[in-house]
């Protein structure tokens, strides 16, 4: 379970800037959480606390009881390692290298056998669809393969957390649904908890819950229910409510 303790971050500099003010929140294991709001309201921020990037200035954050925010140097690296899983807009993955030697570096970097690794990245390419790519370079293949074959890098150590900041941010809107459809089926089969920030409605229908931030705090959350069309619906209409740029809102429909 995670647990966001009233969270505040204040970024010092010259001018000292409030981007979260006394945010709360619980996520449940196995959940599947959208965090929206307009352009500059701490989505990203928050983020980066729960990832450990960055330290909150009051408040906790605990994963399973142990707060992330008091970790030794140590722990901190096997936290990050073990029990997160990322998954980034640009999809942060090594032009040098394979698609599977992409897909195995959480597992590379934890020391694991080659043996295992490959069965590793085998199985999870094969959930996936991704395994004719496997031999390609990261330049040779589509923005929705990457995206995919970044997912399947955040999952291949089977972490409880995966984080995903605008991941469909880069996508056309087919590959954009088949990513989210793919987090969905990763949320169900593999019981991994996950949170994701976008702006985009259509991603965040497919979560159980979204949690809506204005101005550094929270302002609501919607659930989804069983349709998730009228979820898609209900987002459209908090986010309008919600204001910020027009861009925020995207002119599609599901
Ligand atoms: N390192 C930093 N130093 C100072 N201010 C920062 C820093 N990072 C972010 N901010 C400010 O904190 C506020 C929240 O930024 P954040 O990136 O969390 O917003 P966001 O909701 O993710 O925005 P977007 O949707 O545009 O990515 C913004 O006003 C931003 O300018």
């Amino acid at each position: 379970m995670l647990n966001v303790n009233q969270v505040s971050k204040i970024y010092e500099g010259k001018v000292a800037y409030r981007a979260l003010t006394d945010i709360s929140f619980t996520i449940e294991d196995g959940e599947f959480v959208g965090i929206m709001g307009p352009s500059g309201s701490g989505k990203t921020t928050l983020l980066n606390l729960i990832a450990t990037i960055d330290d909150p200035t009051t408040g906790e954050i605990l994963i399973d009881g142990r707060n992330i925010t008091r970790l030794s140097k140590h722990e901190l690296a096997q936290f990050r390692r073990r029990e997160l899983g990322f998954v980034f807009q640009d999809f942060n993955l090594l032009h040098t290298l394979t698609v599977e030697e992409n897909i195995v570096l959480p597992l590379t970097l934890d020391g694991k056998g080659v043996k295992e690794m490959k069965v590793r990245a085998q199985t999870i390419a094969e959930k996936l669809g991704i395994t004719a790519i496997m031999n390609k370079r990261t330049y040779e293949i589509s923005g929705g393969q990457a995206q995919r074959a970044a997912i399947a890098r955040a999952m291949v150590h089977a972490p409880k957390l995966v984080l995903a900041d605008e991941p469909t941010g880069n996508l056309d809107s087919k590959s954009a649904k088949d990513v989210m459809q793919m987090l969905e089926k990763i949320n169900v089969e593999q019981r991994a908890t996950m949170m994701l920030v976008t702006h985009d409605a259509v991603a965040a229908s497919y979560c159980h819950r979204v949690i809506f931030i204005r101005d550094g705090k929270l302002y609501t959350e919607i659930n989804r229910g069983d349709n998730r069309q009228t979820f898609f619906q209900k987002i459209i209409d908090t986010l309008s409510l919600l204001g910020g740029h027009g861009n925020d809102v995207p002119p599609v429909r599901v």
